[in-house]
């Protein structure tokens, strides 16, 4: 177990402004209401006719649901199904899995009915395996994990080197000397195939975003864009994917059979790598800080020194935390990107419009920062449409712990677990008309769509207070990146021409490899300045 060997200096973090100022959306309250009981977010809305109960409420029995998960084979594309489920029972209905009842939420307003009635600390799901990991451990619980006033504790702690502009835009060098890493792994890995294809682009964009994540933790470089990986870096990016597939798989069994179960073991081994990982970079920056402080040299640094500066978090805290921040900080933003890129590459117009946008704020050789970033509103349109089609988190939840609480025209008792159908609402052709094109204008300010659009309608981040702790940084890395790709490559399509469909491991990602073609733009130029006088 690590111990603070880091002596104090008397640094502390100041406490940040309330959680409840990140990620906020503001959206009207529910419709049809004549009154509340209770107080704050947590009342319960009474709408103006009689209520009924949750055992009123309709949807799929258990064997059902078995039969679409493993007979019609919707197991792997479970956002699919949540798409199926709403046309079958409407936007609300109940699905039982053995004793666990959930309670599916298919429509903008009821989601947001939901999320609104939240409480004070809003509790995502109990997580029993994650947690009986940390148990079976003895590790903290971080941020994904913790609930009640301890979570808000976490949180207010982590939030503010996370979430506000100005600590955020710090991190923009360090990142982009990540990009300029990942720019010439794409130029190496071209040159290895013999040509302009890169296969897997995803395996990539793993490393970059591994890579992209410690970098503002620890102020670490990790080799992953190096030509051999470390096997260590590599097994931890190996681990983050299992364990969110087997967590897929875990869920479906009754908690007292895990210690039995062979997925349980290797559930088991994936957490033991990302905890040891974490734990050895942890052990190095508090050797760092000790180092210094013996030298009497000034102790400055990033994520990690604040925190242990800070000393309002124990090191067995601050290792669960930074574990949970590093294992959300890989597959999230690289799945992301890689979906930008494959859709780019499907649509050389809006390529063609994003390169137009980033040459006209970032001329020549200038490499985009946070500041020019402010000035593409087609950039962040594109990843706007991005996780409107493929959402990492395609399908989120909520318990109400604190109260019961009336939903569309069902009253739901206290502890109920909603399934919030982000996926399904994002298709929805009443918000977004031509919903399976993707269109990053409709995300454009003054854009007619725009204006109609229910904020609840896509929410990839999550909202309220339990809203994404790494946002501001996924979004920081995902705009840094793709600018920059766009300087230097004209994406185009697998000339195989292979179809990529997403499937749901937890998170969202690509069925197979997505291949790209990353054809040099400098090249592109040259050959048309040769061209042009034989042409003549
Ligand atoms: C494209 C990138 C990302 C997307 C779409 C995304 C999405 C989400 C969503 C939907 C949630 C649940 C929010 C809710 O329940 O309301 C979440 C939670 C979280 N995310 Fe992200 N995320 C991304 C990247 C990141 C990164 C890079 C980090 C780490 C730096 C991170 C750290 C977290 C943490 C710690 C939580 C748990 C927050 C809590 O429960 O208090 N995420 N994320």
């Amino acid at each position: 177990m690590l111990r603070r060997t880091a002596v104090s200096v008397g640094l502390r973090l100041t406490a940040g402004p309330s959680p409840g100022r990140y990620g906020d959306r503001h959206a009207s309250t529910t419709t049809g209401t004549t009154g509340t009981t209770g107080t704050g977010s947590s009342a319960v809305m009474r709408p103006s006719s009689p209520l009924k109960t949750m055992e009123q409420l309709g949807g799929p029995s258990f064997l059902t649901t078995l039969n679409w998960l493993f007979v019609k084979g919707y197991f792997e594309t479970t956002q699919q199904l949540q798409i199926e489920h709403s046309r079958i029972y409407g936007p609300l209905w109940k699905s039982t899995y053995g004793p666990l009842v959930v309670v599916n939420v298919a429509s903008a307003e009821l989601i947001e009915q939901v999320l609104r009635q939240e409480g004070r600390f809003p509790v995502r799901s109990d997580m029993p395996h994650w947690r009986s990991y940390r148990e079976l451990r003895n590790q903290a619980q971080g941020p994904l994990t913790e609930m009640g006033v301890k979570w808000q504790r976490i949180r207010s702690i982590l939030n503010p080197r996370m979430l506000k502009p100005k600590h955020v835009s710090s991190y923009t060098n360090t990142v982009n000397e990540v990009v300029s890493d990942f720019v010439l792994r794409v130029s190496r890995l071209r040159e290895s195939s013999g040509g302009v294809m890169v296969n897997d682009i995803t395996a990539e964009l793993y490393k970059f975003a591994f890579e992209g994540i410690c970098s503002v933790l620890f102020e670490t470089r990790m080799g992953c864009m190096k030509e051999v990986v470390p096997e260590e870096t590599q097994k931890f990016i190996f681990s983050v994917g299992e364990m969110f597939r087997l967590s897929h798989i875990i869920v479906l069994f009754p908690k007292s059979t895990w210690p039995y179960l062979p997925f349980w073991r290797q559930f088991v081994a994936a957490w033991d790598h990302l905890f040891k990982v974490a734990e050895e970079l942890v052990q190095q920056k508090m050797e760092e800080i000790q180092e210094k402080v013996h030298l009497d040299q000034s102790v400055e640094g990033a994520y990690l020194t604040h925190l242990l500066l800070g000393e309002q978090m124990t090191v067995t805290e601050i290792l669960g935390s930074i574990t949970e921040l590093l294992l959300a900080g890989v597959d999230t933003t690289s799945n992301t990107i890689s979906w930008s890129l494959y859709n780019l590459a499907k649509q050389p117009e809006i390529q063609e419009q994003l390169y137009q946008e980033v040459m006209s704020v970032c001329p020549g050789d200038k490499v985009p920062n946070s500041e020019d970033i402010h000035q593409m509103p087609y950039l962040k349109a594109i990843i706007r449409e991005t996780l409107r089609l493929y959402p990492v988190v395609p399908g989120n939840a909520r318990v109400t712990v604190e109260n019961e609480i009336v939903v569309g025209d069902h009253l739901f008792p206290k502890n109920t677990l909603f399934h919030l159908c982000h996926y399904a609402v994002s298709y929805d052709e009443n918000i977004f008309p031509d919903a399976h094109s993707f269109l990053p204008q409709r995300w454009l300010r003054g854009a007619e769509e725009k204006s109609r659009q229910h904020p609840f309608g896509s929410v990839p981040f999550g909202f309220g207070i339990r809203a994404c702790l790494g946002r501001r940084v996924a979004e920081l890395e995902m705009y840094l990146l793709l600018s920059r790709l766009m300087k230097h490559y004209q994406v185009k399509p697998d000339p195989a021409g292979t179809e990529v469909t997403p499937i749901t491991r937890t998170l969202l990602c690509p069925a197979k490899p997505i291949n790209l073609q990353f054809v040099e733009r400098a090249a592109q130029r040259q050959q048309i300045s040769t061209r042009v006088p034989a042409e003549l």
